[in-house]
């Protein structure tokens, strides 16, 4: 009697699909951070168990299988800062309150920023790195930023450039921390952002250039940092900064074309 060796069907192929998904997703979240390491060494870990498991070798194939048994565990452990950013963007990029708020369906403004406040923001940005100024702009489209926005000062204001400047003034109550934007409104200031721990980030930027990356890197928002080091624009989106930026890229990032976004 012949049977097929392997027998493969729909559901197995959708199940390697979800699976080379999954991994990809956990690669795209711990690339270039210290965790990818870790990652590729539990993974060699789990297919020598397979490997010693297929031969039969029980002795190595139990011991190494103690330690799969409590690998869920370790890898929570191991990979907290990560699955809370997966969790975090996961949560805040499907989340049902904020897209069925009544708000939302009587709003007639659009998400982001217009092309008026474009010119604000890029008139302040440049008067700040003109003065040395340090600034951190969050501007979100889809993401619900709520819940670093209550870590701050909650505003709901509109755009304006001398508003931004006078926000980031450095005697100002607000000028520490971060400016969200959502809405094409200023939403809050003085909010805390999360620091990226990626290895890959020159040693020359700082803190506000971290908090800068981490945030692109937890959620889908775009930041704009003008330094208050060396009155540098950088611009931030996807874990990716281009720093020394002129106004006139600003203006085309702001508009939402990023062809000369190479970093
Ligand atoms: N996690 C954070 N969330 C929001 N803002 C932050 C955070 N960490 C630092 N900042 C802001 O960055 C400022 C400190 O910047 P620091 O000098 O460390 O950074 P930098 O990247 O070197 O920037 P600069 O070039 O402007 O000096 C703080 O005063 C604060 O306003």
């Amino acid at each position: 009697m012949t049977t097929a060796f392997i027998t493969l069907g729909l559901f197995d192929i959708l199940d390697i699909l979800l699976v080379a998904f999954l991994l990809y997703q956990v690669y795209m979240l711990t690339r270039g951070t210290v965790a990818i390491n870790i990652f590729v060494g539990l993974f060699l870990f789990y297919l020598i168990w397979l490997f010693v498991t297929a031969l039969n070798m029980e002795l190595l194939s139990n011991i190494l299988g103690k330690f799969i048994g409590v690998g869920v565990i370790a890898l929570l452990i191991v990979f907290q800062q990560e699955v809370r950013r997966f969790l975090l963007l996961v949560g805040s990029r499907y989340n049902i309150s904020q897209k069925f708020t009544l708000d939302n369906w009587f709003s007639f403004e659009e998400v982001g920023v217009k092309e008026e406040e474009v010119v604000s923001i890029v008139a302040a940005c440049e008067n700040m790195s003109n003065t040395k100024t340090g600034a951190l702009i969050v501007i979100t489209k889809r993401t619900d930023l709520f819940s670093f926005a209550e870590t701050g000062q909650i505003l709901k204001a509109r755009i304006s450039s001398s508003l931004l400047e006078s926000i980031f003034f450095k005697n100002s109550p607000l000028h520490d921390g971060a400016l969200i934007i959502a809405n094409n409104r200023i939403v809050a200031a003085r909010c805390i952002l999360p620091v990226t721990d990626s290895s890959n980030i020159p040693g020359s930027l700082g803190l506000r250039h971290r908090a800068a990356i981490g945030m692109s890197q937890a959620t889908d928002s775009h930041v704009i940092i003008v330094s208050e080091e060396t009155g540098n624009i950088s611009y931030i989106m996807g874990g990716k900064i281009k720093v020394r930026i002129t106004t006139a890229e600003l203006r085309t990032f702001l508009e939402g074309d990023f062809s000369g976004f190479i970093v």
